[in-house]
């Protein structure tokens, strides 16, 4: 993985030359800094602004993509005539139309019974945070005291990974958050493929900009397009990285200002 800034002359001859790019952002750690909670991570509005002005660029289609439910994602962000994916890329909503991809409903009672089981085995463990995102469940705990992390480790895989693994949901260890999902072989990767073909009707130069942590995001399934890592994380599929959310705004304005 390469500092962008160090292969930027390459990089902004192809996106210049492009005739159309789809840019898909993720939202925590990537449009916002990360927060001591979820809701204290709000899109600023210099950050609203951008998205707003890509988002009228007729040859540039932006999607935001969060791990975060697709409403909650929208109302966040803000902006409208941008695609908005939602739920580990599970739900969609574009051209004013929301898309859900089918989830039985036997998977979303298993992440309902798990996730109220796993609020109350940690219902003690202060700055532990239990969020039901309907078709998955998260368990927040960077505001749990350090010496209590381990403490909640041992409750989480004593008492609730035996459910999971004898379910149809799976695990996800992300930025001091563990996720449970349904196992499905739909990921955000997924989501950013369909919308390659969905507006296929261009050629497309695809931008995947995240902060991915938990291997459930769409760097591995655009290898051939260019992907950024907010962070230079050690592992990550991405070609290059930004360090942190600064450089993201100051990318995406270089974008709208020059594309
Ligand atoms: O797919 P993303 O948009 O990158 O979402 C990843 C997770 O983001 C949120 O949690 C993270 O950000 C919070 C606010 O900055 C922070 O408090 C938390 O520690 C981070 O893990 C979101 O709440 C999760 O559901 C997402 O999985």
């Amino acid at each position: 993985m390469e500092q962008l800034r160090s292969q930027w002359p390459r990089v902004a001859a192809e996106i210049v030359g492009s005739s159309h790019t789809l840019l898909l952002l993720d939202y925590d750690g990537t449009l916002t800094r990360i927060a001591p909670t979820p809701e204290q991570a709000t899109l600023p509005a210099p950050t609203r602004s951008v998205l707003r002005a890509l988002s009228r660029h007729p040859r540039i289609t932006v999607a935001v993509i969060s791990e975060r439910p697709l409403n909650e994602l929208r109302r966040r962000v803000g902006v409208r005539n941008l695609i908005y994916i939602g739920n580990h890329g599970r739900e969609m909503w574009q051209a004013g139309r929301q898309a859900k991809v089918i989830v039985p409903r036997s998977f979303q009672e298993t992440v309902a019974r798990i996730g109220s089981q796993l609020a109350s085995v940690v219902a003690d463990i202060p700055g532990a945070l239990v969020k039901d995102k309907g078709l998955s469940v998260s368990l927040h705990y960077r505001l749990v005291p350090t010496d209590l992390e381990s403490h909640l480790m041992g409750i989480f895989v004593r008492d609730i990974l035996p459910l999971v693994r004898s379910s149809e949901l799976t695990v996800l260890y992300g930025r001091k958050v563990i996720e449970l999902c349904p196992r499905l072989t739909w990921i955000k990767g997924h989501a950013a493929l369909w919308l390659m073909k969905e507006i296929q009707r261009r050629a497309v130069l695809p931008i995947y900009i995240g902060d991915d942590h938990t291997g459930g995001g769409a760097f591995g399934a655009l290898a051939e397009d260019i992907t950024i890592q907010v962070g230079a994380h050690v592992g990550s599929k991405a070609h290059y990285y930004v360090r942190d959310v600064k450089e993201v705004i100051t990318f995406l304005r270089w974008m709208a200002a020059t594309c």
